[in-house]
């Protein structure tokens, strides 16, 4: 049974917010030029919604993602999942949390190629010390592919690839997904079913969603479309 989430709560008929950012800045640097590429965002994202990030090339979506979910720190500003600071944490207890409350899928899946897909999806586990076989099996059964458990993911197609790469971001059965550009690389029928397992991961297991796509017609079946443009967020 899923556990850390819990379907859209509201306290009192206020939304329980999941998500809270403050004031985020992030700039690159290229040569001696300096690109800011987050200029004060603020959000407040509620528990169980399903958010999709639209934006043009380069705009910053997977910046502020990975920024939202602790895996690069914010020249100045805050992010606040479930009522804890991520940045005001250390190295080890911030690994902690990301393992135990956040989901990623990455824009290019990063699977392991010299691993199975079961391999591929335990691996979070066995790095944090724990066996998540079980676990692993399980949400390779969710996403449909119990039965490839054992190929590697060159003996798998794009959208496989792609469905393996959610069974590792949801073994830990996660408060928080997100999914930078899921279904980029597919087709539409493949890029159908996988964003069907995402929304019913949003609407039966309560898991907050947050999804960069450039696709803005999934705005329909989503809460909340953000597009981010010029550093902010509107
Ligand atoms: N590590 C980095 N070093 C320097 N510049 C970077 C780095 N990462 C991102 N950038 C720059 O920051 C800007 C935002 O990049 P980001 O990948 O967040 O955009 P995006 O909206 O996700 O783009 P796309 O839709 O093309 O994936 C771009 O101009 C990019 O070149």
């Amino acid at each position: 049974m899923w556990t850390g989430a819990g379907r859209g709560v509201h306290l009192g008929g206020v939304s329980e917010v999941m998500i809270e950012t403050r004031n985020l800045h992030r700039s690159y640097k290229i040569g001696k030029k300096s690109i800011e590429v987050l200029h004060g965002i603020d959000l407040s994202i509620s528990r169980g919604e399903k958010v999709f990030l639209c934006g043009p090339s380069g705009a910053g979506k997977t910046t502020l993602l990975y920024t939202l979910a602790g895996l690069e720190p914010p020249e100045q500003g805050s992010v606040h999942i479930a009522g804890t600071d991520l940045y005001s944490l250390g190295r080890k207890e911030q690994a902690e949390f990301r393992n135990k409350s956040i989901g990623y899928i990455f824009q290019n899946y990063y699977l392991l190629p010299e691993l199975t897909a079961v391999e591929n999806v335990a691996v979070p586990g066995a790095i944090a010390g724990e066996n998540r076989t079980e676990a692993a099996l399980s949400a390779l059964e969710r996403v449909g592919l119990r039965d490839r458990a054992d190929h590697l993911p060159a003996e798998m197609s794009g959208g496989e690839q792609q469905r393996v790469a959610i069974a590792r971001a949801i073994v830990n059965e996660p408060t928080v997904l997100f999914a930078d550009e899921p279904t980029g690389n597919l087709d539409s029928n493949t890029s159908g079913e996988i964003m069907k397992i995402l929304l019913e991961l949003a609407d039966e297991h309560g898991v907050t969603l947050i999804v960069v796509t450039h696709d803005r017609s999934l705005a329909e079946v989503g809460d909340r479309t953000l597009i981010i443009k010029d550093g902010k967020v509107s």
